[in-house]
């Protein structure tokens, strides 16, 4: 069956995008998924994203990872979906939309798309690291020659490594610019690499730097391969709320491939 299909990206990370509100694409079909997203005999992406119909709200997105595996919630495919949803005119400029994790809602303001996350209630903080969940399970670990680091080998001992086990995490390293910035590179599972960006990813490393004392500001600037992101957030006691992943999402291309 041949799909027509848009390309995304989000600082760099990227997605094909199906507009699947007609349930043309056969969701189980793994090895499809993964053929899209293959850079050399496919498209080439990140993930792939399906927009869905919802009963309630604007739309639902469904993400799988590159290895054609549905997977847990993609903050810069979840900021992309929000562009292809305003794109097809399903959306003026807000948005609310239902992805695994839950209810999002969304602000589109040109080219920037300002996406709510899930509040964080819990944020471990370990000797060398700090894991939380900010939609996907998230490592975070400083690191102090980010540019230099071997991220996918390093990244994929720990995505491997215990307590992760089968089920994995996502692996960011991360350096302090100033106060209210800092420089992440991402290891991401399902992708296997280093990814140019990761949303939930630079979500889970404000958060964590706030958490251990790195910064007090609430507005935190994330420098990561692809671009520049921005989160915001409210610390009410433990926990983290009314947390915004923003920044921009583009369009790419569009084709058609059977
Ligand atoms: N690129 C994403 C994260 C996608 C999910 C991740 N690979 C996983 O399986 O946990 C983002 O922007 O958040």
């Amino acid at each position: 069956m041949t799909h027509t299909f848009y390309k995304y990206q989000g600082t760099g990370n990227d997605f094909v995008m199906i507009d699947n509100r007609l349930k043309t694409f056969n969701k189980k079909d793994t090895q499809k998924v993964a053929f899209l997203c293959d850079r050399r005999f496919g498209i080439g992406a990140d993930g792939l994203i399906l927009l869905e119909n919802h009963e309630t709200a604007d739309f639902k997105m469904v993400y799988y990872n590159a290895d054609g595996n549905e997977s847990t919630m993609c903050g810069n495919g979840g900021r992309c979906i929000v562009a292809f949803a305003k794109f097809l005119n399903i959306v003026k400029d807000h948005a609310t939309f239902e992805a695994i994790d839950g209810m999002h809602d969304a602000i589109i303001e040109g080219d920037i798309i300002k996406l709510h996350m899930q509040n964080v209630d819990l944020v471990e903080k370990h000797t060398n690291h700090i894991f939380l969940n900010t939609g996907s399970p998230h490592h975070v670990q400083k690191e102090a020659h980010l540019k230099t680091f071997d991220i996918k080998t390093e990244g994929a001992k720990i995505r491997y490594g215990n307590p992760y086990g089968e089920a994995g995490t996502n692996v960011n390293f991360v350096s302090k610019i100033n106060d209210s910035t800092f420089a992440v590179r991402t290891y991401e599972r399902g992708v296997e690499d280093e990814t140019l960006s990761c949303g939930t990813g630079v979500t889970a490393v404000a958060i964590a730097m706030h958490y251990i004392g790195e910064t007090e500001k609430n507005l935190i600037n994330l420098q990561v391969q692809g671009g520049e992101l921005q989160v915001s957030f409210v610390k009410k006691g433990e926990a983290y709320q009314d947390i915004w992943l923003i920044g921009p999402a583009k369009q790419v291309f569009k084709g058609s491939i059977s």
